[in-house]
């Protein structure tokens, strides 16, 4: 099956155009969502969770205390490290696992992951997409949505690639910014993956 990695930096919009997508019938994997899925449900990786970050990483009632994970990591590099390698090999076969069972007969399937370049997991996707926006808008969505301090943001944004880095290795664009509507570049990508998907 046809796959379309999709990502872009923090407050991007990369969630909202994905929500468009599904709306064309097309399936998404929301990494970071299933990342959290895991993260409370995988009993092994619970325990690397605890050992690596305490106990207060999970409060009485088994959620996840997401708060104190992201003090530790997005201060620190090392921290950061042994979490993402806790956590995204699981992410890798969770996905797997939602491809085996997706509906045959869509054209294509949306993966999305808010470090697919960093993780390397764009090399399984047939084809990308970024998505940008002004880094002071993202800042201003991710503190409104989120209720958090500009530092907050920018100590996220400081851990994942600049968007030149990433521009390098897209294929295509969704500009999010006050001027552009997502919703006629998503029909416009949407024609061209669905040619792609057929030929
Ligand atoms: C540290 C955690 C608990 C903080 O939870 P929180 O609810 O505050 O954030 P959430 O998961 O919704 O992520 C929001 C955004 O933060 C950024 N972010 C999240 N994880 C990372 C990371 N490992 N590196 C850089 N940026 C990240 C992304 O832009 C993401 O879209 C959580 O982000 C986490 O478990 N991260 C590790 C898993 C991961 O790498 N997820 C992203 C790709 S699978
Ligand atoms: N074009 C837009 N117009 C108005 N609000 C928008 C637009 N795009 C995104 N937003 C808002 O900005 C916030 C961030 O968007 P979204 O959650 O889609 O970003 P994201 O890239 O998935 O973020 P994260 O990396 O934190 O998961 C959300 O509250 C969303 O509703």
């Amino acid at each position: 099956m046809y796959k379309v990695g999709i990502t872009g930096g923090i407050g991007s919009g990369k969630t909202t155009v994905c929500k468009v997508f599904e709306v064309l019938g097309i399936p998404v994997f929301y990494a970071d969502t299933e990342a959290k899925n895991i993260m409370i449900g995988d009993a092994v990786l619970i325990d690397g969770i605890k050992s690596a970050f305490g106990n207060e990483s999970y409060f009485a009632d088994g959620k996840l205390n997401n708060k104190h994970i992201a003090g530790i990591v997005f201060n620190n590099e090392t921290e950061l490290a042994k979490l993402n390698a806790l956590v995204h090999p699981a992410v890798f076969r969770a996905f797997d696992a939602w491809e085996a069972v997706v509906n045959p007969n869509v054209p294509y399937t949306l993966k999305e992951a808010a470090l697919l370049f960093e993780s390397g997991s764009y090399k399984m996707c047939d084809t990308t997409i970024l998505v940008t926006a002004p880094t002071e808008l993202r800042l201003n969505r991710v503190i409104e949505r989120d209720n958090v301090t500009a530092e907050q943001v920018k100590a996220r944004m400081d851990k994942q690639f600049s968007d030149v880095e990433k521009e390098k290795l897209a294929d295509h664009f969704v500009i999010n910014d006050e001027q552009h509507g997502i919703i006629a570049q998503v029909l416009a990508l949407h024609q061209q993956f669905l040619s792609m998907s057929n030929g």
